[in-house]
């Protein structure tokens, strides 16, 4: 089924998702446009990381519509969303520690070539395309000064943004990004938001982010969603002053900042 063109790259409608009596999403409309990292914040438990598995693939939604470009992939499995342009990272690391960055970066995007099982016999290193994506994602990703180094021995921050890379060496159109910003110190994040400011030219960006100072500076649009349902959705300006978020979620505090 075919989508109202929103001008969106990701346009999701109703999207429900139940667990037995609880319904995590609750009725969530979202747009993803490319050129803007649209963020969506909450409390433990509001939803997000539901959210975007469903949009990944990884679960099923229970109701409501995901188009990517205006073509239904409500339905469509996890591997196929992924060859069709909408790339994940995790909240937790996915990593190999025990291969290079490089090897790290070329299985992704050898998975994505070749998605028959079989190629995976082929050592990755032999094949061509996969070897450019990964250079390419670990350049952006601003990793290729560490191109040979084990993935184990990186650093914290250095770990997520490989992250990022093995997502972009997909060759994604939409990035899914859950809490990419966890546990880094301040030089960390800033280099990860330069990165996301980067990213955002070329990728509809979806940010799931704890860290609510750096959701207001980077953000282009923001999704505040309580309890499975979305409150607020809105310019960071429109957010900070929105009366329902600063009871529901940021508090007063917050809110004067
Ligand atoms: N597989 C599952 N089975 C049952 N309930 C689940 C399942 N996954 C999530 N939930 C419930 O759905 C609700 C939303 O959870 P979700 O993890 O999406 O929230 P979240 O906003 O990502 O939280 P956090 O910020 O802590 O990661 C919670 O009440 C959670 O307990």
């Amino acid at each position: 089924m075919a989508e109202a063109n929103t001008g969106a790259k990701l346009c999701v409608r109703g999207l429900t998702r139940r667990f037995g009596g609880l319904i995590a999403v609750n009725n969530v409309d979202l747009e993803l446009k490319v050129g803007e990292v649209h963020a969506v914040i909450g409390t433990n438990g509001a939803g997000k990381s539901t959210l975007i598995n469903m949009l990944s693939g990884e679960i099923a939604a229970s109701s409501g519509t995901i188009a990517l470009d205006g073509i239904d992939v409500t339905q469509m499995p996890q591997p196929r969303r992924a060859r069709a342009g909408i790339g994940r990272s995790y909240q937790r690391t996915t990593i190999f520690p025990e291969f290079s960055v490089l090897e790290n970066c070329r299985l992704t995007a050898q998975a994505q070539a070749h998605p028959r099982p079989w190629y995976f016999w082929q050592a990755s290193r032999n094949c061509t395309l996969s070897n450019e994506r990964a250079h390419a994602a670990l350049a952006r990703a601003g990793l290729t000064p560490h191109l040979n180094a084990q993935a184990g021995s990186l650093s914290h921050g250095a770990k997520r943004q490989l992250e990022v890379a093995m997502c972009l060496a997909t060759g994604p159109q939409v990035l899914l990004l859950d809490e990419p910003l966890a546990g880094m110190g301040a030089e960390e994040t800033e280099r990860m938001l330069g990165l996301l400011q980067e990213l955002k030219a070329g990728h509809a960006v979806l940010l799931v982010e704890h860290d609510m100072d750096a959701v207001f500076r980077i953000a282009d649009r923001i999704t505040v969603m309580v309890n499975g349902s979305v409150v607020a959705s809105g310019t960071p300006d429109e957010i900070r002053i929105d009366p329902v978020v600063r009871t529901a979620y940021l508090g007063e505090e917050q809110a004067h900042g």
